[in-house]
C-alpha cells in the first residue's frame, strides 16, 4: 500500500499497528470500521461503544448528567491507554475526539489513521439518522453545525491515509480499504 502520508517510525511492526479510523460524525466509521475488521479477522472497537460500557451509559447520558468535558476526560484516557496497549485491532473514534491533541499523537504515532472522507451536501443525507443519538448537534444551527464540519476537516487533515465515502456502500468502502490495507501487509513491515 502507498500510503499518501507515510506514518511515523514507533518501532511498532507495520503488520500489528491498530488501524484507526477517524472523520466527522455520521462519515461511517462504526459502520465501515466494523465491516473492515470482520474482513482484515481483527477485533473491532468502538471508542463511544467502549466508553458507554466503561461508564454505563449511552454517550447522551453522559453528556446530560456530567457535560462534554466529562466525556472528553473519559475519550482521552481510552484512547491514549488503548493506543499504548492494544495492537491488531480495527478501532473506530467518535467524531470528536480527533479533536484532542494528546489523542491526536497517540493515534499517529502508534496506528495506521483512516480519515473517512464525506462532502457536507452528502452529510446533509445522513443528518436526520443522527441527530436523536448526537448531543452536538443538538445545541446547534444548520449553519454551526456546517462551520464545526469545515473546522473539524482541517484537523481529520493530519492522517495517514484519506478515502472518499460520499458515493459508495460500507460494504464496497470496507472492501477497497481491506485490499489497500492486506496488500501493504505483503511489502511493509
Ligand atoms: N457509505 C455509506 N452510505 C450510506 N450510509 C452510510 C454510509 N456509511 C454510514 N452510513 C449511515 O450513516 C449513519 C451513521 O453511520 P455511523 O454510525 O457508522 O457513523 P460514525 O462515523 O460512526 O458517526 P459518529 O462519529 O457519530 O460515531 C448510519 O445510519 C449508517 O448506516
Ligand atoms: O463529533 C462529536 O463530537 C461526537 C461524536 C460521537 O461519535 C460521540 O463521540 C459524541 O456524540 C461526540
Ligand atoms: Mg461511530
Amino acid at each position: 500500500m502507498i500510503l499518501s502520508n507515510p506514518p511515523f517510525s514507533s518501532g511498532i511492526p507495520f503488520r500489528q499497528k491498530n488501524i484507526i479510523l477517524i472523520g466527522f460524525m455520521g462519515a461511517g466509521k462504526t459502520t465501515i470500521g466494523q465491516l473492515l475488521a470482520q474482513k482484515l479477522g481483527r477485533e473491532f472497537l468502538d471508542a463511544d461503544h467502549e466508553i458507554e460500557a466503561l461508564h454505563g451509559m449511552p454517550v447522551t447520558e453522559i453528556f446530560r448528567t456530567m457535560g462534554e468535558p466529562a466525556f472528553r476526560q473519559m475519550e482521552k484516557e481510552y484512547l491514549t491507554t488503548l493506543c499504548r496497549s492494544e495492537r491488531e485491532k480495527v478501532v473506530s473514534l467518535g467524531g470528536g475526539s480527533f479533536m484532542q491533541e494528546e489523542i491526536r499523537e497517540s493515534c499517529l504515532s502508534s496506528g495506521i489513521v483512516y480519515h473517512l472522507d464525506l462532502s457536507w451536501e452528502a452529510w446533509l443525507g445522513r443528518f436526520e439518522a443522527l441527530i436523536d443519538t448526537r448531543p452536538i448537534l443538538q445545541s446547534k444551527s444548520l449553519a454551526e453545525v456546517e462551520e464545526m464540519f469545515a473546522s473539524r476537516k482541517l484537523v481529520y487533515a493530519d492522517n495517514h491515509h484519506t478515502i472518499d465515502v460520499d458515493a459508495r456502500t460500507p460494504e464496497q468502502i470496507a472492501e477497497e480499504m481491506a485490499q489497500q490495507i492486506q496488500a501493504g501487509w505483503t511489502v511493509e513491515r
